[in-house]
């Protein structure tokens, strides 16, 4: 089953682009507020109320603004404005949901670091189903569709489906980028 509007660009980065980007992560804080660790970039999400916080978030750090370039000189999307940079422990996941709509531009991108993972596809309406193994490595690119129609998550759960059997789960860090309209970026 194919998502329509979803696109996947296998080994975006390297696996020493990666491990560096992990590296630099753990060398910034990560909030606990959530059961997964984050950190928040450029603007904040408020996961309570469902919208862009008010409440300011650092600036797009120094190790994060190369991709955030690339994204845009590549035309994958509108220069990001915002990243979150999710954990996930095998086990951990994250409920299916649409990226707040209003919020956020088009297109939503993701990369995957430290591990690969499913990603479950569900419309919301009539209820079809995918599941996207994502690669370390990998760019996904939610537009479309993909982006409004479908909703998106991660089962916590420790391991996945692979073409010879379950493949474990280990500790996957990925970059999400958004851009906020100018009318919400003003504020
Ligand atoms: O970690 C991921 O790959 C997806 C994260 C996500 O869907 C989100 O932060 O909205
Ligand atoms: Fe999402």
């Amino acid at each position: 089953m194919k998502v329509p509007g979803l696109s996947y660009v296998s080994e975006w980065l390297t696996a020493e682009e990666c491990d560096a980007l992990v590296a630099h992560a753990d060398a910034a804080e990560w909030e606990r507020t959530l059961r997964r660790r984050v950190q928040h970039y450029g603007h904040r999400y408020d996961y309570v109320r469902r919208t862009v916080s008010p409440v300011p978030a650092p600036p797009i750090p120094d190790w994060i603004a190369p991709l955030v370039r690339r994204l845009a000189d590549e035309s994958r999307m509108a220069e990001p404005n915002q990243v979150i940079v999710n954990e996930y422990q095998p086990g951990q996941g994250i409920s299916a949901h649409v990226d707040c709509v209003p919020c956020f531009g088009p297109v939503v991108a993701t990369v995957s670091l430290g591990s690969a993972c499913e990603m479950d596809f569900t419309h919301a309406e009539d209820g079809r189903r995918a599941a996207v193994p994502l690669a370390v490595g990998s760019l996904c690119l939610l537009a479309g569709d993909a982006r409004h129609l479908w909703e998106h998550g991660i089962a916590p759960r420790r391991s996945d489906p692979g073409p010879a059997g379950r493949v474990p789960r280990s500790r996957r860090v990925s970059l999400t980028f958004r851009t906020i309209p100018p009318a919400r970026d003003g504020r």
